[in-house]
């Protein structure tokens, strides 16, 4: 199954860029541009992937990128996890990224942003790896700073495909920031939300009420609620499943009881992502490992899983039909 996985061609629609810093390069910009961590070694730093829910790992998650400075710093982030994603047949992705845990230390958006879509559009040609971009707000901060930010994205329109919100969930819902998301869906973004990953399944309906997300982040604990379910059903709403992320952050104790299963024999449109690889232990590959033993799903399972990652993409269906034809002639 290692190798059927391997190979399986798969989008990526759930990965945050800032999470995707390995400690060998977090030490390597550290050295560079001067910027301490408080760690000694890459063995300390990655021991200390040890995390007890969201807020004791976003703590971490917003140290460490600290050391991304400079354009060619982002670039060299984006293009190591493109490189990466590439090597495990993601075919296509579409990458968060946080302009506030940036433009807060001063950054300009501009260096963030130009960094980053150098990268992607390298990949494009040197990999073959399509991607898009997704501007995530920070829920913990005010929606006066998610109304700022959106203005300095408009400069960047073409580049930048949909709007989302991530962060601390709890005390946070998607109605803290109606008027945000309304302005982004006139400017013509899309719209995706991280919702019932710690937070309870009435800030999914208010994602998709009150924001009108076309796509669910997590969404995990819909589980708990029955006519959600069946709504995400009847709409065909995607749900981008992170099931590492979810056992490192105790959103469940082992995978065996993780719900992506349940999701799946219900019918939802769920798919396998990384989230924050280096943190979580796993980049999409061993996602679906982890999935796959855990369940023991069979080859079906695990295309269906990958045509659900082309299904949810915010591709042109002419796009998704190539790459889903292409997982049909897939045999492993
Ligand atoms: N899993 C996650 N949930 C919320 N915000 C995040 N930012 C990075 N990873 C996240
Ligand atoms: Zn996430």
């Amino acid at each position: 199954m290692d190798d059927f996985i391997a190979g399986l061609p798969k989008a990526e629609l759930h990965l945050h860029i800032e999470g995707t810093l390995e400690p060998e390069l977090a030490f390597q910009l550290s050295e560079k541009n001067g910027i301490a961590i408080p760690f000694q070694s890459v063995d300390e730093m990655r021991a200390a992937y040890n995390f007890k829910d969201l807020q004791s790992f976003l703590d971490l998650y917003y140290a460490s990128i600290s050391v991304v400075l400079t354009e060619e710093d982002f670039h060299d982030l984006t293009m190591a996890y493109l490189k990466k994603a590439a090597s495990q047949n993601v075919r296509h992705t579409e990458i968060f990224f946080d302009p506030q845990s940036h433009t807060d230390r001063n950054i300009p958006f501009e260096t963030a942003l130009n960094g980053i879509t150098a990268a992607l559009k390298q990949a494009q040609t040197e990999l073959g790896i399509s991607s898009h971009l997704i501007l995530s707000f920070l829920r913990h901060l005010s929606e006066e700073s998610a109304i700022q930010t959106l203005q300095q994205a408009i400069p960047f329109r073409e580049q930048i495909i949909a709007v989302g919100l991530d962060s601390s969930e709890l005390g946070h819902p998607p109605s803290k920031f109606v008027n945000v998301f309304a302005e982004a869906r006139r400017q013509g973004f899309r719209v995706v939300c991280h919702a019932g990953e710690e937070g309870p399944p009435e800030y999914i309906t208010e994602a998709l009420d009150l924001l009108q997300a076309e796509r669910i982040d997590h969404g995990v604990r819909c589980m708990e609620d029955a006519a959600l379910v069946e709504r995400l059903i009847e709409e065909q709403i995607p749900l981008t499943v992170c099931p590492l992320s979810n056992i490192r952050l105790c959103v469940f104790e082992t995978m065996t009881e993780h719900s992506l299963k349940r999701m799946l024999d219900a019918g939802l449109v769920v798919s396998v992502n990384s989230d924050d690889p280096p943190y979580f232990g796993g980049y999409v590959n061993e996602n679906f490992l982890a999935v796959q033993e855990a369940f023991d799903l069979s080859r079906d399972q695990l295309v269906k899983l990958a045509r659900n990652s082309f299904e949810s993409a915010f591709l042109t269906e002419e796009e998704k039909q190539k790459l889903i034809s292409e997982l049909a002639d897939y045999t492993g």
